[in-house]
């Protein structure tokens, strides 16, 4: 308590000495903010388990410069999130505000940048509150494997003059972390990736009144539909994160939780054996072939080896026995299509997930289990499996939910930690 006091009242007094401190003329403004980055960088490390409203610095009118960003450079996507005031920050040199306006025009006016960088703009979110500035949140994504072009593209885009650090998380924050450096000169903040997860998830929930929901009669595609779901009150819930590979937290409470599990068979094997087994060459593509096909062609079922149900342990025919398991035959090979091994290699990793979800939840007592990450991303198939699976498997006792902003959490979170700021 008292320790907790003590460094709450010397992080006020230090914030306070570089505010005064960045008065000072422009060509200093780079290495002040640097030392602000870096003093609230540690200062979220050590303190995990204490509330970013408790933590003092709250209060203190700080803004970083703009343009605010926060990056999530996962194994397989770059998450970049982008905050546009409504209106200009202001402090900021000629020279910088048209640096400023030219970053701002290029990030909002395209939803594609290159070949392979897009701009979810139905995800947009406008006149959403940080730091006392109103504003829209952009999500943009592109491959970590273009790592190196984002950074050329950044280079041109002056980002370098204007902020020296920006906050990033994920597992590329460390990777790429000296390539951030060198080449642009710029100084990544890092977070830790679950600290980030949990901290936009609270956020966007408060702000969206749309973002959670769960699908009702999710075998029925003619009644199947998405329901909104309150998530105000979650405690305690289950985080299933469906990356390249899966993490499972227990969330207990805003600041308590813990990674109970995890499985390395995620979105990346998915992608990896879809392109392996069809011959397609992206994660689009991968969907489009499955939902042309029938995993029965590929998968064993129950009925397969039974000639029914197996009753007895409630085993139903059409339940998928051995995944993949007709494909011992060579016959059966050369009638199956790519879409048929699209559609079992989907169905194989998603029932996967969920079987392992099912029993983190079993045993952690907890009923609710939010399934998050950019698998999901344009997939009803696997959410309408895991909905189904969850609900049936519990005889009802547990619920899959989801949420529209699917993979860009770890960003939004990244964003605002290193703005300190959970407050609306
Ligand atoms: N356009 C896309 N390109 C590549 N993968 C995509 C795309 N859209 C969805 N995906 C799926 O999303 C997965 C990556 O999800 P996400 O961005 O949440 O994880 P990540 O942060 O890259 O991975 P990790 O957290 O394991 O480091 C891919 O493995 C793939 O299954
Ligand atoms: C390594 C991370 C945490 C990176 O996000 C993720 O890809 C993951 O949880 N993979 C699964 C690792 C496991 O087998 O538990």
């Amino acid at each position: 308590m008292i320790i907790n006091l003590l460094s709450k009242t010397i992080g006020y007094i230090r914030i306070k000495r570089l505010i005064s401190l960045s008065m000072a003329p422009h060509s200093c403004k780079g290495c002040l903010r640097d030392v602000i980055a870096s003093k609230m960088s540690k200062k979220s490390s050590s303190a995990s388990d204490t509330p970013m409203e408790e933590n003092g610095v709250e209060d203190v009118p700080h803004n970083p410069s703009m343009p605010w960003f926060g990056m999530d450079i996962g194994g397989s996507l770059c998450k970049l999130v982008y905050f546009e005031p409504n209106e200009a920050a202001g402090g900021e040199s000629a020279s910088e505000l048209e640096t400023i306006r030219n970053i701002r025009r290029y990030l909002t006016k395209n939803s594609a940048y290159g070949k392979t960088g897009h701009r979810d703009t139905h995800l947009q979110m406008e006149n959403v509150k940080i730091r006392g500035m109103l504003g829209t949140l952009h999500f943009i994504r592109f491959p970590t494997s273009e790592m190196k072009k984002f950074l050329t593209l950044a280079r041109h885009k002056g980002m370098a003059k204007l902020v020296s650090t920006v906050s990033a998380t994920g597992g590329g924050a460390y990777k790429f972390e000296n390539d951030f450096k060198r080449e642009v000169n710029l100084r990544l903040a890092k977070f830790d990736e679950f600290d980030s997860l949990l901290t936009g998830i609270h956020f966007i929930d408060r702000h969206n009144p749309t973002e959670c929901y769960y699908w009702s009669d999710p075998t029925d595609d003619n009644k199947c539909t998405k329901v909104r779901y309150d998530l105000s009150s979650p405690y305690p819930f289950l985080i299933v994160n469906i990356g390249s590979g899966v993490s499972i937290l227990a969330v207990y409470s805003a600041t308590n939780y813990k990674r109970i599990s995890g499985t390395s068979l995620g979105g990346g094997t998915f992608l990896g054996l879809c392109c392996l087994l069809t011959g397609c060459n992206s994660f689009e593509e991968a969907i489009g072939l499955a939902a042309e096909g029938d995993n029965r062609n590929v998968d064993k079922l129950v009925r397969d080896i039974y000639g029914g149900d197996y009753e007895r342990f409630g085993l139903p025919g059409d339940l998928v026995a051995s995944s993949f398991g007709q494909m011992n035959s060579k016959e059966r090979r050369n009638r199956v299509s790519k879409q048929d091994l699209a559609r079992a290699t989907l169905v194989t990793i998603t029932n996967n997930i969920g079987s392992i979800a099912r029993m983190c939840a079993l045993q952690e007592r907890i009923g609710r289990v939010v399934f998050i990450g950019n698998f999901l991303r344009v997939n009803p198939i696997a959410m309408k499996l895991l909905a189904y699976a969850m609900e049936y498997w519990s005889n009802g006792t547990m619920k899959a939910l989801f949420l529209e902003h699917e993979g860009y959490f770890g960003a939004v979170g990244c964003l605002l930690q290193f703005h300190e700021e959970l407050k609306s």
